[in-house]
């Protein structure tokens, strides 16, 4: 049987730790998907459409650590492409694989079906692909595949950014050498010894005289290839406090002593907020400080900053590259002394536990109340995710037992990742609970996925929070615009089920009408649960308010001198 350019690509695929392609056919990719499809260790999984499809590898990359999506020339490609933006900034080496044009058809004036008809240059994809991956290929001859794959891979793997691989329909069954070893594109960097001594040093300095260090953990900690036990085993030698940013959720034990809560402001949890204000030294570690995670800009650290970053380290008057994330805490964590002076601080800081009130169950269903009820099943076993909207809110106040997992993408923000994203997600953990709390708006622009959720017996639990709108959109800047059209949504799984699925469809207008629901949730194991769960218009979080004011406060900035 001869190997291809199908088959070298699959070999790669699964050799760097891929048993799942989230695939949508076209003409351009069928050859290829048949390749892929007889790996004995890919299993296809087919999306509803190129947006859920590259949403669902973004989520299976959180999980697995790299992720695959193939899709067709153009018209499927440029769907994917927003997928493949948000595994760009959420720092996710997504691989995006499309089909292409017959390499016959190049530079001919032929005009094809799914392009832009101009019969010119078929090479506005892979140059539009160029612009948010870290490398992005197009195969033209056969004899190019094993070197161009590899090269995409590799990049994608150390920059943890997509890549992009483009190969023609007429190319990916034709003849190609069989990959070398795998771990010419895996092998990390490692750090520079010199410049991770010198790192160390500058650290020490850093720290030396000062009184009250604070850690503070921003999400490229997991991003960078995970240093998370490095980090922890820093904060013990050390004895300080660990703020953490919201991007960043349980990337730090929230079950840890020296855990001080999330830092986002005045819309923050705990004490990080006052903790962060107060540190005289801030160990900055994967940290992002965008206008979301500052609170419209308002919420920024003022002293200088010493900051840890994949593959580098920047103090004061200092930078070092070649420094590896997990090398440098680690050999920080040798060097260090024992301060706990925050944590004395923190003792008289810290503010008592939000109790809240057990609604009765005739009760009319609260926000408060299901944050109440989501929080009593967090378990060591559960993710939860949280999609753009006041569940980032709801979901950042809650508090993670050791070993739960939480899952935001607050850098895209894309409403509707949540669906296809925990889709991906569980696919690659399937001994986890998926739990999923996701806005009336955000459910519309995904919802095909739950369907795939029913075909592939894929058990997560969606709690869809229906305010009647876009909530988070109101509270920055209302509109008509903000209004949306109600669905009957616990009824759609009838639809899904489409007359051979069982998953389960249900309506909590009732505090216990959510307990029933979320008790059929946790025994449903052979499909997804849909719970809509109806809350008051207004009944939105004091934090999103507050928030939202100031984000609103920074979109409306005036022009600087000469912009306007
Ligand atoms: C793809 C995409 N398009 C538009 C937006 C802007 N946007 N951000 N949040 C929203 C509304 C979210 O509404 P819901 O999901 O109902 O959330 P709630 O805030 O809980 O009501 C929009 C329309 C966005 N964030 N992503
Ligand atoms: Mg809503």
């Amino acid at each position: 049987k001869r190997f291809t350019v199908g088959d070298y690509l699959a070999e790669r695929l699964a050799s760097i730790g891929i048993r799942h392609h989230f695939v949508v056919p076209g003409d351009y990719n069928l050859v290829l998907l048949d390749k892929l499809q007889a790996h004995p260790d890919l299993t296809e999984i087919g999306c509803a459409n190129e947006l859920n499809c590259s949403l669902a590898a973004e989520g299976y990359a959180r999980a697995n650590g790299v992720s695959v999506c193939v899709v067709t020339f153009s018209v499927g490609a440029i769907s994917a492409f927003n997928g493949t933006g948000s595994a760009y900034s959420e720092n996710l080496p997504l691989i995006l694989v499309s089909g292409g044009p017959n390499t016959n058809d190049a530079g001919q004036h032929h005009i094809l079906h799914h392009t832009l008809g101009h019969g010119g240059e078929y090479s506005y994809q892979y140059e539009m692909a160029q612009k948010i991956t870290c490398c992005a290929v197009a195969i033209a001859r056969a004899e190019e595949a094993p070197r161009l794959i590899d090269r995409a891979i590799r990049h994608a793997l150390l920059a943890r950014k997509p890549c992009y691989i483009e190969i023609p329909t007429n190319l990916a069954g034709a003849a190609c050498v069989r990959p070398g070893p795998v771990s010419a594109v895996i092998d990390p960097v490692v750090s520079d010894n010199a410049a991770l001594e010198a790192a160390g040093k500058c650290a020490a300095e850093y720290l030396s005289g000062k009184l009250k260090p604070v850690i503070l953990v921003g999400p490229k900690l997991r991003r960078s290839g995970g240093a998370e036990a490095e980090l922890v085993k820093l904060a013990e030698a050390m004895g300080c406090a660990v703020a953490v940013q919201p991007a960043a959720k349980g990337m730090f034990p929230e079950d840890h002593p020296q855990f001080v809560g999330i830092f986002w402001g005045q819309v923050g949890t705990g004490a990080a907020d006052a903790m962060v204000a107060w540190a005289d030294a801030l160990i900055c570690v994967g940290t992002v400080f965008n206008d979301y995670s500052t609170v419209g800009w308002t919420a920024m650290p003022d002293i200088p900053l010493m900051v840890a970053e994949m593959d580098h380290v920047t103090f004061p008057g200092a930078h070092f590259s070649r420094v590896r994330m997990g090398e440098f805490l680690a050999s920080l964590s040798t060097q260090v002394t024992k301060n706990d002076s925050t944590m004395i601080e923190y003792g008289r800081l810290k503010p008592d536990p939000v109790m809240i009130h057990t609604a009765s169950r005739n009760d009319l269903l609260t926000r408060k109340e299901i944050i109440r009820q989501v929080q009593a099943i967090l378990g060591k076993d559960t993710t939860l995710f949280v999609e753009t909207g006041d569940s980032w809110f709801n979901g950042v106040q809650m508090t993670l037992p050791r070993g739960a997992q939480f899952e935001i993408e607050m850098q895209w923000g894309h409403i509707g990742w949540s669906i296809p994203a925990a889709f991906g997600y569980a696919l690659r953990h399937p001994e986890r609970r998926t739990v999923v709390m996701v806005g009336d708006g955000s459910f519309q622009v995904t919802a095909q996925e739950v369907s795939q959720m029913v075909r592939y017996k894929v058990p997560i639990t969606i709690l869809l929070i229906n305010n009647r709108g876009y909530t988070i959109e109101v509270e920055i800047h209302d509109g008509s615009y903000n209004r949306i059209k109600n669905w009957n949504y616990a009824l759609l799984m009838e639809v899904f089920n489409g007359g051979d699925g069982v998953a389960k469809g249900l309506k909590a207008d009732t505090a216990g009408e959510l307990a029933d629901a979320i008790q059929v949730a946790a025994e449903t194991r052979d499909g997804p649960t849909l719970v809509e769960c109806t809350i008051d218009q207004d009944d939105c979080s004091r934090e999103l308010i507050t928030w939202g004011h100031f984000v609103a406060a920074a979109n409306a900035r005036p022009p600087r001198e000469g912009q306007a």
